[in-house]
């Protein structure tokens, strides 16, 4: 492996990401590697770590077979190491990224990710994703009850709750009035029930009026961030569940500890999430001294 990395530090709504450019598909990203370079005292630093690699390089069939309609893949890893299928505001910054190399230089294209190819465009100075389709985790029950799940926050009675897939998994909670967003404990993961199998995100709502929320977020694979972008989804799309009013074409103002993010609900179970992209920082990753570790 190469001794020195290459990187580019960026940011979506304050969801900060290390972008590790493999032109050349030559680099194994590893889950311990990347958790040492999203380390925030003894890496770079982030909430994720996005390899950007040739679409017809990467190691999954599913993903290699998208290389006809996007050249890139966001191979995207969790702070801890962990895969995710997709992130929301990194498929912004992996954009931005993109332009700014001239790896693309339209004003809309596709990005080949876990979750299959997202459509991207320019919009204003930032970006706009398609993500959908979205779906709904348990349709049936949800129907029934309008809830599908049970999120245990501090010590309180359990919260009911929406499971939520857009290509990753959340599980959005109704906040009642009496509980102040702000006054959630968020510094260990909700225990949520039924326990999703491959774990899930978790989106604290409150609705602030029509079309808009207030969101924090309890990131899988991370803690809380001060956004996420596939979550401001989810949070949009539970609550339109919860007001009746799904695939009505609206657009959800989702506010979040790092920003706005703008989310329009589309037929047929489509989602677009707008929001800016910030490529902060370049420089250079030493691998020996990141991966060596301190002697007591
Ligand atoms: N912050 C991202 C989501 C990143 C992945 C997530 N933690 C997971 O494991 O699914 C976003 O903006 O969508």
């Amino acid at each position: 492996m190469a001794e020195r990395l290459t990187f580019t530090k960026g940011h979506g709504t304050e969801n900060d990401f290390v972008l590790v450019p493999d032109l050349d598909g030559a680099l194994d990203l590893t889950a311990p590697l990347a958790a040492a370079i999203a380390d925030r005292r003894a890496g770079v630093g982030g909430d994720g770590v996005i390899r950007v690699v040739p679409t017809e390089a990467a190691s999954d069939q599913a993903v290699r077979d998208q290389a006809p309609h996007a050249r890139w893949f966001m191979d995207y890893r969790n702070a801890d190491g962990s895969l995710s299928e997709m992130c929301g505001n990194g498929t912004r910054v992996f954009a931005a990224f993109l332009r700014r190399e001239g790896l693309e230089s339209a004003d809309e294209f596709a990005i080949a990710t876990r979750a299959g190819v997202k459509h991207v465009r320019v919009d204003g100075d930032g970006f706009a994703v398609g993500l959908g389709p979205w779906r709904l985790g348990d349709p049936a029950t949800a129907q029934r009850d309008g809830f599908d799940a049970l999120v245990h926050l501090d010590d309180l009675e359990p919260f009911s709750a929406l499971t939520v897939d857009v290509g990753n998994p959340h599980t959005v909670v109704a906040l009642p009035e009496a509980v102040a967003l702000d006054a959630v404990d968020l510094t260990t993961a909700p225990a949520v029930r039924p326990e999703p199998v491959h774990g899930t995100n978790v989106e604290i709502v409150r609705p602030l009026g029509p079309g808009h929320v207030s969101m924090r977020v309890f990131e899988r694979g991370v803690g809380e961030t001060r956004s996420c972008g596939t979550g401001a989804c989810a949070a949009a799309i539970a609550t339109s569940f919860w007001a009746g009013s799904l695939d009505t074409g609206s657009t959800w103002l989702v506010d979040v500890p790092g920003g706005r993010l703008t989310v329009r609900l589309l037929p047929d179970h489509g989602v677009e999430l707008a929001g800016p992209a910030a490529l902060v920082a370049d420089g250079v990753i030493d691998i020996a001294q990141l991966t060596r570790r301190a002697q007591p």
